[in-house]
């Protein structure tokens, strides 16, 4: 799906669908459930005619009235005015009941593309937009949609057929009577000036509830350490002026309703008098009879209540448009031109790119294992948007061959988790390339890129749901005897003594696992991704050292067999790995192997010799 990005999508911030973009994904969800949008127009089409009964048929007693005719004939007419309204009563709630099953099918439409495209999201994306953001567009804004949906969209389909049926019988009675309903002129200027401007004042008001929302929800998270560094004061300024903007966003979209409803109320007296007027003059003239001057001012009179709904729902439609500008919004790329998510095949894995890789590995297929391919950096230069434009990596030349393993050593600063975030295609190079068995990581569609490059860091997530739930993450569908596996290959032993086995429910109220529990569950979820090649960077670095032991110890069952290169803390990793790259100041520096690094008399020995306790401490902190 490609989207113009609306123009005020801030820097970092997720898109916003264009309008074209919005109604082309309104249209989809319509063609989509075709049958049933047509049977509910039709349903309306039918209440609406049955409605018209009452006016003309009041008419009709009017002119049987003065023509003299007896109790008798007027009760006839009454009676059909009974079956009229009865009969639009029952067409217009079946319509309306066709329309909600309608709007609540088009919306779990609508709820499962969100969850899937925010799922598909690149974690650098959701890093740069801010969780908020993305809550409030998976909250607010689906219940906005939901409403629209569910209560709108049958309402307004319902409106706007009893309108169009209202003017055909007006004008049908004639043809000037029915140009009374020019009157309305004024509302429909009143609509278009409000039309103008509420998109913009309501995506305004969407975006400043997602600011709050995030806002709140960093503060809630990390209110240790904002009650710690006493930064309540400064939290709850920022949080006032997020209000603040949310109020000034709440007031102009007030204010818009605020000219609009009175200029329409006014509007509606206005074709009902010119029809009584016009209609006096007709009928005077012979031209019409007074029944049908009575009906059209009955008929025009009516037109009031489709119309109200018609604005009172526009509100909604507007609001609910620019809530699905916002949902469809996630997951397409701001200049409509980067990767799109992939729709996952039967099981779950995305289509690889029909690519022959380089260097001769076999390409990726569906449900083959992920290829032990070279990764290779050529020329990678990176800045962190809003970094002040600094550039962190500039130039680096990397080939790390399938099963090697590499360790990455260097100054703090020097700008190596940026490169494992780079290798992992979490983020893609400014400049040069990026290759992962020949094919550039930034064309990999985020499943199939999983697949092949893992990183591993200290951040772990034990999901709400039981054991097996955590691991399928990973691996959807794989049997339980896959997921016993995989835990025993990291050391878990304590998952076999769980009360119900990997149905323990974890989290609160369940199981909770510790940190190095926790992180095992993570390397089991390696495991079952099966990935060729591992990035860790300070996977073990913030654990206690028993914790760390045994978590070291579960890490190096899953690196058998995979291509792996490690952030070294610890100069014994540098020592055991096949080769050293060195890195400082956004370059490698020096690369070889253990030995050959230390004989050469470089940065990397002196940083053994700092290590091992033979040389002063250097100047600038060291990763060892
Ligand atoms: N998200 C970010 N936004 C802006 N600048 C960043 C971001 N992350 C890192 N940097 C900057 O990029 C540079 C390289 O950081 P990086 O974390 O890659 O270095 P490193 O060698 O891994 O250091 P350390 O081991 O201390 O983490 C640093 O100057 C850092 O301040």
């Amino acid at each position: 799906m490609t989207t113009a990005a609306a123009p005020s999508a801030p820097d970092g911030a997720l898109p916003v669908a264009s309008a074209r973009e919005t109604r082309r994904a309104a249209g989809r969800l319509i063609r989509r459930d075709g049958r049933a949008f047509a049977l509910m127009l039709a349903l309306n089409a039918l209440a609406a005619g049955a409605g018209l009964a009452g006016p003309w048929l009041l008419g009709r007693i009017v002119d049987t009235v003065r023509d003299g005719g007896g109790a008798a004939a007027v009760d006839r007419l009454t009676l059909l005015i009974v079956v009229g309204t009865v009969l639009q009563l029952l067409l217009g709630r079946f319509a309306r009941y066709v329309g909600h099953r309608f709007g609540e099918r088009a919306l779990a439409r609508v709820r499962e593309g969100f969850v899937d495209r925010a799922l598909a999201l690149p974690p650098a994306v959701v890093e740069r937009a801010g969780t908020g953001d993305l809550t409030a567009r998976g909250t607010t804004d689906v219940a906005s949609v939901a409403g629209t949906l569910r209560d709108a969209t049958p309402e307004v389909s319902v409106a706007v057929v009893q309108a169009l049926f209202l003017l055909g019988a007006v004008t049908v009675l004639h043809p000037l009577l029915g140009a009374c309903a020019l009157g309305l002129v004024g509302c429909g200027f009143a609509v278009r000036w409000y039309l103008r401007r509420a998109r913009r004042a309501y995506l305004d008001e969407g975006a400043a509830v997602s600011e709050l929302a995030g806002l709140l929800a960093a503060t809630a998270a990390g209110a240790r350490t904002v009650d710690l560094l006493g930064l309540a004061e400064r939290r709850a300024s920022a949080a006032r002026q997020a209000i603040e903007r949310c109020r000034r966003a709440r007031l102009r979209t007030l204010f818009l309703r605020s000219v609009l409803f009175p200029v329409v109320d006014f509007s509606y007296t206005v074709p009902v008098a010119a029809a009584l007027t016009a209609g006096g003059a007709l009928h005077q003239a012979g031209v019409v009879s007074l029944g049908a001057v009575v009906s059209a001012a009955v008929l025009l009179g009516q037109l009031s209540a489709p119309l109200d709904t018609l604005l009172f729902r526009t509100e909604q439609l507007q609001a609910g448009a620019a809530a699905f500008a916002r949902v469809t919004g996630v997951g397409t790329e701001p200049d409509g031109s980067g990767p799109q998510p992939t729709a996952p095949q039967a099981d779950g894995v995305p289509a690889p790119a029909a690519a022959v890789p380089a260097d001769g590995t076999e390409p990726a297929a569906a449900g083959a294992p992920a290829p032990r391919g070279r990764i290779e950096a050529r020329g990678v230069r990176y800045a962190y948007p809003g970094g002040a434009g600094d550039e962190v990596l500039r130039g680096v030349e990397l080939t790390v061959r399938p099963g090697e393993r590499l360790a990455l050593v260097g100054p703090s600063g020097a700008g190596k988790s940026t490169l494992g975030r780079l290798l992992a295609g979490i983020e893609a190079p400014r400049a040069g390339t990026v290759t992962v068995g020949g094919l550039p990581v930034a064309a990999l569609p985020p499943r199939a890129l999983r697949r092949q490059v893992a990183l591993v860091t200290q951040e772990h997530h034990v999901f709400l749901g039981t054991v097996r739930d955590n691991l399928r993450i990973a691996a959807p569908g794989a049997a339980d005897t896959a997921l016993h596996a995989a835990l025993a290959a990291v050391g878990a032993d304590w998952a076999a003594a769980l009360p119900s086995g990997l149905a323990t429910e974890l989290g609160p109220g369940g199981f909770r696992p510790d940190g190095a529990q926790s992180q095992q569950l993570s390397l089991a979820r390696v495991v079952l991704a099966d990935p060729g090649i591992l990035i860790l960077d300070e996977a073990t670095a913030l654990l206690d050292p028993r914790t760390a032991r045994r978590t070291e110890r579960a890490l190096a069952a899953v690196l058998e067999g995979r291509t792996v290169i490690a952030v070294a803390h610890r100069l014994h990793t540098a020592h055991d790995a096949d080769r050293v790259a060195v890195m400082e100041a956004g370059r490698i520096t020096e690369l070889g192997t253990h030995d050959a690094l230390v004989a050469a008399g470089g940065a990397y020995a002196a940083l053994w010799r700092t290590w091992h306790g033979d040389a002063p401490e250097p100047e600038r902190p060291t990763e060892v």
